[in-house]
């Protein structure tokens, strides 16, 4: 078991992710102030260790401080809670309430789709935990089926959001220096993917991504490679499933507009869906029907969605230092933990009201420009564990970086991936199973949701933020369903059948090194001599044995005897040169 700072321990890991570890973890003594949970000796907790590459970043580093205190105040009953943030020596780590269940991702692909009511409720809550970021100015920007876990105390599934902060993360300069695109392409909305200014708009795209996956089994747009996904996303309308019932679909198809204002709010998406799960339900009224039917008029856009910074400009590293000192919250003040054994915590950050040490000196060492970026060894761990993370080849020709080489430079407003290198790894819906808490029926969506999916007890008011640039409202919970009139066919037909799986892939084996990395001058080239005598005297060989040469010559010998001829010949004329050469001396 290994120590993370004085306070925890890992146990067994989790789980592996693109940016790092999970492990289940042990709290070995209450965390200090700077903590936003204290914690109690004994707690177990989740903790992701961010790769080693990224915790030598130092832009990473600050960033990750600077969004410390961003990260600890997000507080939601559909939020992962962050407990902690550690920053030791090379080590940065989320300290996480740990959440016990899978995440989205396995679930489907264990269990097979949701019924439409199950995966309405469970969006909307997704949508509630997005709502209340959204009016604390923070957006998720990585929403996917695996970054929801799915909290399975009491016989219920409580979908929790996490991994808020990591897109931030990935903000940093320092991962736009390769010629790498990094991000998900099957869940990207259309202004991330062209590189357009983003607002919390990318997350309603997200969750009508996640919705339909949610109900089919696999995201709308999937391609051979990532650029044809992206390329979709840019220019093809999703198409709606014949099994999907038209509130639903009216849902999705709103959230996955193209123009970004045209999607709704994630408080009017928790409102409608919770209207469309009432009224597609077997038990649903008229009214609810109805009101279903009509849920478009629910759907109203955010007026003032929340922005996502743009990517600060790359800069060196000391002045990314000294730009981080000037955002420097003194309330968010975040300590060093003690290096494994030591005695005493170092503070990283200067402590409120005083005098703040140099900020290089918890700088990390910057990578140097010739090692391997972190983001390569993260997306090779991506692809090799199967992951749906894709990196892309960019030309270098449109690296703003080659263009422009001073660091100061801003971000490339666009970065179109040019020539995808691999093709995505999607994963295909598996069969359509039943929800697994349904009794084994036909896969019909007007299943009476308690029987498919028991939502939690309402949220609790999302909690007073420093700042609240909108005010997040509790939503409304659904009446029951009660008659179930719906328009859609009671007999659907049957789903299609499920899209070939792919064979899952192999690890790769790693690279082998040559045996003899000792390099020899010249060794290749007399390689090719040898080739290339071995080749004469084959084709000699063939040419004596095959044409008349041989009776021209007029030796009548064998190809052997010949050659062996020839060679005597030429020793008795070096050796009669050699003779005639020394003669004289002697
Ligand atoms: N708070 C938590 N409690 C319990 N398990 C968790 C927690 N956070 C993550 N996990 C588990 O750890 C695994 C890895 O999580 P991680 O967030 O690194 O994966 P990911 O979302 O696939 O990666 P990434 O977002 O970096 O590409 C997940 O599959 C999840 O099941």
């Amino acid at each position: 078991m290994r120590p993370v700072g004085s306070k925890y321990l890992l146990e067994e890991p989790l789980g592996r992710g693109a940016t790092g570890t999970v492990w289940r973890a042990r709290q070995r003594e209450t965390a200090g102030a700077e903590a936003a949970v204290a914690g109690q000796p004994g707690e177990t907790v989740a903790i992701k260790v961010l790769k080693e590459e990224l915790a030598q970043d130092a832009d990473i580093v600050m960033r990750f401080l600077r969004e410390r205190s961003v990260l600890l105040r997000l507080t939601h009953p559909n939020i992962v809670r962050t407990r902690d943030l550690v920053v030791e020596g090379d080590l940065l780590a989320l300290v996480m309430d740990l959440i016990d269940g899978p995440d989205l991702h396995k679930y489907i692909r264990q269990n097979g789709p949701f019924t439409p009511v199950a995966a309405a409720l469970l969006t909307a809550q997704i949508a509630d935990a997005l709502a209340a970021s959204h009016a604390d100015g923070v957006v998720h920007r990585d929403l996917k089926p695996a970054n929801v876990l799915l909290d399975e105390r009491g016989g219920q599934m409580k979908p929790m959001l996490t991994d808020f902060g990591i897109a931030r993360l990935a903000d940093s300069p320092g991962l736009t220096r390769t010629h790498e695109f990094v991000g998900t392409p099957s869940y990207v909305a259309p202004e991330s993917a062209e590189g357009r200014p983003q607002t919390s708009a990318v997350d309603i795209y997200g969750a009508g991504i996640l919705l339909y996956e949610l109900v089919t089994g696999r995201p709308p747009f999937a391609g051979g490679t990532a650029l044809e996904v992206l390329h979709r996303h840019l220019s093809e309308e999703p198409q709606r499933p014949s099994t999907l019932p038209e509130p639903l679909w009216t849902v999705i198809e709103r959230c996955l507009r193209k123009e970004p204002n045209e999607r709704p709010s994630a408080e009017n998406l928790a409102r409608g869906l919770r209207v469309v799960a009432s009224g597609v339900g077997v038990h649903s009224s008229p009214e609810q029907v109805e009101a279903a039917l009509g849920v478009g008029a629910l759907l109203a856009p955010d007026p003032s969605p929340a922005p996502v910074p743009q990517t600060p400009g790359a800069a060196p590293a000391g002045a990314a230092a000294a730009g981080a000192m000037d955002a420097y919250d003194p309330n968010a003040m975040t300590s060093v933990l003690p290096p494994v054994g030591g005695a005493d915590a170092t503070t990283v950050l200067p402590s409120t009201g005083a005098p703040g040490p140099d900020p290089t000196s918890v700088m990390p060492p910057v990578r140097q420009p010739d090692a391997a970026h972190p983001w390569q060894s993260q997306m090779r761990a991506a692809r090799d564990r199967n992951e749906q993370t894709q990196m892309q080849y960019l030309d270098p020709s449109e690296d703003p970086l080659r263009r422009r080489p001073q660091r100061q430079a801003p971000p490339p407003p666009q970065q179109r991936p040019q020539q995808p290198q691999q093709p995505p790894q999607y994963r295909q819906g598996p069969p359509p199973q039943q929800y697994r808490q349904q009794p084994q029926q036909p896969p019909q969506y007007q299943q009476p949701p308690q029987q498919q999916y028991a939502p939690p007890p309402p949220p609790q008011h999302y909690q007073q933020q420093q700042r609240q640039p909108q005010q997040y409202q509790q939503p409304q919970q659904p009446q029951q369903p009660q008659q179930p009139q719906y328009r859609q066919p009671q007999q659907q037909p049957p789903q299609a059948p499920p899209p070939q799986q792919r064979p899952p892939r192999e690890p790769r084996e790693p690279r082998r090194r040559s045996a003899n990395p000792v390099r020899i001058p010249g060794l290749g080239c007399l390689k090719g001599c040898l080739v290339l005598i071995l080749l004469f005297f084959v084709a000699g060989w063939l040419v004596w044995e095959l044409t008349p040469l041989q009776e021209w010559v007029g030796t009548g010998k064998g190809w052997w005897d010949q050659v062996g001829t020839w060679v005597s010949d030429a020793y008795d004329w070096v050796s009669s040169v050699g003779n005639s050469a020394d003669g004289p001396q002697s």
